[in-house]
């Protein structure tokens, strides 16, 4: 079956957290509509780009797009961005079940708002192992008065002016602010917009699968609900061995879906809530919803009686870690491993100054986009379209001690690993102290694949040591997002079999806009004809 969708990008003043501010939106809409499919359903989207001042391009955030790598929507890699005025046709099958998001590619348009959700349902005689009566979608993000333009200068000038920490959460797109604290005329509490939502109504006795993603800028977040534990049973498009949490941790980037059971007092209404975790939360509220009963004489739109629940200390790591290693493949959905891999890259995550500039880099590259689409220079051979020299396979390890500062400027440049065509590829993220002398948490997010996740570590990962016999590859997870603590590592493996050219990087907004990411390419030679409407920048320009 084909979906087809017509999107108008325009730029729009909305109040989602009560606060008016300039949003990118879809038809109207902040976040955008839930595209609905299939396994093995076509997803149509015709893009009309019609803000006179915004490129935009579109990435489709767990779909693999095998055979159609054009269409993953990354301005710079996949594609040109889509010019003020244009249309461009996003055509890509879902070949995996589960739950999976969309949201702007193009500079740091994302925090401006252009974001949703996937759902891919099972076909008929496909049977989850699992039940539920019902679904909803719980959409995360986080949400800054200070515009997108803003935030890209401060990052990109010297001094240094960081996105600082978000004024709101939003869950459904929606969040609440203290007005009183806004200049006069800028915030206003009783727009509906700015009203709590109300996660889901609740027919007492029924299961829920609640399908949660979070698409934060910059945010990790705790996200709970009074009284009602969750089972969680999928991630990132993958079945999990079922496990109960009381709240679930989720990095910008990932899905989760809940199995949650309304068996509470159906005479009053419940907290549900989201948390920063990671980062100091004191000037972030916790973003609040409601969970209704449906039930006679309870009201919807009452606050619940207790006080909404405070969530984690946001500073201990070591239970986020532990939720880490909670995962598991489901047994009965256990994708085989490959023993062992043809390559290892040894990534390390540093905050660098180069030239006055914090930047970060990765094993000393702080990745910038060039002018013509990797795409299309690798696949038609333009040698001075991108840098020529790969960037390292391993940091200096040995001598590097990851809670100091880095030990070198580091460049700012545009290599790609080049990954032969169907080999095996390990990837170990170390991270490090920042120029500051801390360190952060970071979702790192795989374009075109899945990622066997292998483990997540404390303090340096050793390869000559026995780190590797501490590695899960009896069932281990897969995903295409996955958190890299403060101060530790983790390890993914993955099949270089997607014939492309695909980004790899850390899903804070900010981060990949300094240069936190890298490229792969993987038998571009194979790929199909190249449709021109990528083309026509840097480059490209005049192509078909
Ligand atoms: O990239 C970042 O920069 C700041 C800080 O390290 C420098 O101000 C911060 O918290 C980040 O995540």
């Amino acid at each position: 079956k084909v979906h087809y969708y017509e999107w108008d990008i325009s730029c729009q003043l909305k109040s989602p957290d009560c606060f008016e501010k300039l949003a990118v939106t879809v038809n109207g809409e902040a976040p955008g509509p839930t595209i609905r499919a299939t396994l093995g359903d076509t997803i149509v989207v015709a893009v009309h780009n019609k803000p006179e001042t915004e490129n935009t391009a579109i990435h489709w955030h767990g779909i693999r797009q095998i055979g159609t790598p054009w269409a993953d929507g990354v301005a710079g890699v996949t594609q040109c961005p889509i010019l003020p005025g244009e249309t461009f046709t996003y055509k890509f099958v879902v070949d995996r079940p589960g739950t999976y998001l969309y949201h702007a590619h193009y500079g740091m348009q994302r925090v401006a708002g252009l974001n949703g959700m996937i759902v891919v349902t099972v076909p008929d005689g496909f049977v989850e192992p699992f039940s539920y009566d019902e679904e909803h979608t719980v959409l995360l993000g986080d949400w800054w008065h200070k515009s997108v333009y803003e935030q890209a200068t401060g990052l990109s000038s010297n001094p240094f002016v960081f996105v600082t920490e978000p004024q709101s959460l939003l869950i459904d797109g929606r969040g609440m602010f203290n007005c009183s604290l806004a200049p006069s005329g800028t915030c206003n509490a009783s727009l509906p917009d700015c009203a709590l939502p109300t996660l889901f109504t609740a027919v007492p006795g029924k299961t829920y699968l609640l399908r949660i993603g979070s698409l934060t800028s910059l945010s990790s977040l705790y996200f709970e609900m009074e009284g009602h534990p969750m089972m969680v049973v999928e991630a990132d498009g993958h079945y999990v061995r079922p496990f109960a949490v009381r709240g679930l941790f989720i990095y910008s980037g990932e899905t989760y879906s809940v199995l949650v059971k309304a068996d509470q007092d159906p005479r009053r209404n419940y907290w549900a809530a989201s948390h920063v975790v990671g980062r100091n939360p004191s000037q972030t509220p916790s973003g609040k919803a409601f969970v209704s009963y449906a039930f006679n004489g309870n009201n919807p739109w009452m606050p619940p009686p207790t006080a909404p629940p405070a969530g984690p200390a946001w500073n201990n790591t070591a239970i986020r870690v532990e939720q880490s290693r909670a995962i598991f493949a489901h047994p009965r959905f256990v994708e085989p491993m490959p023993a062992r891999a043809d390559r290892t890259l040894l990534l390390l995550n540093t905050q660098n100054r180069i030239d006055g500039h914090i930047k970060w880099t990765i094993n000393g590259v702080s990745l910038m986009f060039p002018a013509t689409p990797y795409l299309v220079a690798m696949k038609r051979g333009m040698k001075d379209a991108y840098e020529q020299r790969p960037p390292p396979d391993m940091y200096d390890h040995m001598s590097h001690d990851i809670s100091a500062p880095a030990p070198t400027n580091g460049t700012v440049g545009s290599p790609v690993y080049r990954l032969a065509l169907g080999s095996v590829v390990d990837v170990v993220l170390q991270n490090s102290n920042m120029l500051n002398n801390k360190s952060e948490t970071h979702p790192w997010h795989l374009h075109g694949h899945d990622f066997w996740v292998l483990g997540h570590g404390e303090g340096k990962f050793n390869p000559a040591a026995d780190a590797w016999r501490l590695l899960n590859v009896r069932d281990p997870i897969m995903k295409n997002t996955v958190p890299l603590h403060p101060d530790g590592w983790t390890a993914v493996r993955f099949r270089a079999d997607n014939p492309g050219v695909w980004l790899f990087h850390c899903h804070v907004e900010a981060h990949v806009f300094m240069g936190m990411g890298v490229v792969f390419e993987e038998g571009v030679e194979r790929v199909g004809r190249l449709p021109s409407s990528i083309m026509g920048c840097g480059r490209s320009k005049g192509l078909h």
